[in-house]
């Protein structure tokens, strides 16, 4: 088959799939406002020297990861994420998996820090038990979830987001477009050179 042509039955799954991902991605005021407000809760964080700490699991953790050496590197404001893999084991071997995102907070975080708890579904209780640990130690949180409206990740935060969708794919990759626009909104460029 020409790379041209299209089997008829793909694309109508892609472009059904295309319409999901501009139904979620459409923005407004309020989640302009809230991008708006994550610059300036990441801004406060640098001026009082603190971090902005990105926490999420599975693909959550890779966006975290991502969104960590970019804010770093790109936009000059200290981040980072919890990606060493004997801490981890560490932390879950000795506390519990529900846990080890908490006690990775309570030793590494201070006040004035701000923590970006990541979770599609906003149910993994390690990303809530992170969320209060962070809270008892005086952190900023800005929460990004998606599929239930009502799940309990979603009002722990100063800033919330949430995306109507029930696809984690869909949910993940809108969760890093805002987190990108907050990042370029602190550079205020959209196109710059990697070094
Ligand atoms: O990327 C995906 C699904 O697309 C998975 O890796 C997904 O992130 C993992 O199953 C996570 O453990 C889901 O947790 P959460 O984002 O709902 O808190």
């Amino acid at each position: 088959m020409p790379a041209e042509s299209v089997d008829p039955d793909h694309k109508a799954f892609l472009d059904d799939y295309v319409g999901r991902l501009h139904r979620a991605t459409a923005v407004d005021d309020g989640i302009f406002a809230r991008i708006s407000a994550t610059r300036a809760s990441w801004l406060r964080t640098r001026e009082r020297g603190g971090r902005v700490i990105f926490i999420g699991n599975g693909g959550s953790a890779g966006i975290a990861s991502h969104l960590a050496i970019d804010l770093a590197k790109n936009a000059s404001v200290p981040a980072l994420c919890f990606s060493d893999a004997s801490m981890m084991s560490c932390l879950a071997n000795d506390y519990g998996f529900e846990d080890w995102i908490a006690h990775a907070v309570r030793l590494n975080a201070r006040a004035g820090d701000c923590l970006v708890a990541i979770s599609s579904s906003g149910r993994s209780k390690n990303i809530l038990n992170a969320v209060t640990q962070a809270r008892k130690m005086k952190l900023d949180v800005i929460t990004l979830s998606g599929m239930n409206a009502d799940n309990p990740l979603r009002n722990l935060g100063d800033v919330n987001f949430w995306v109507d969708s029930r696809s984690y794919n869909i949910v993940e990759t809108t969760h890093q477009f805002w987190m990108m626009a907050a990042i370029d909104l602190v550079i205020g460029r959209a196109e710059y050179p990697a070094s």
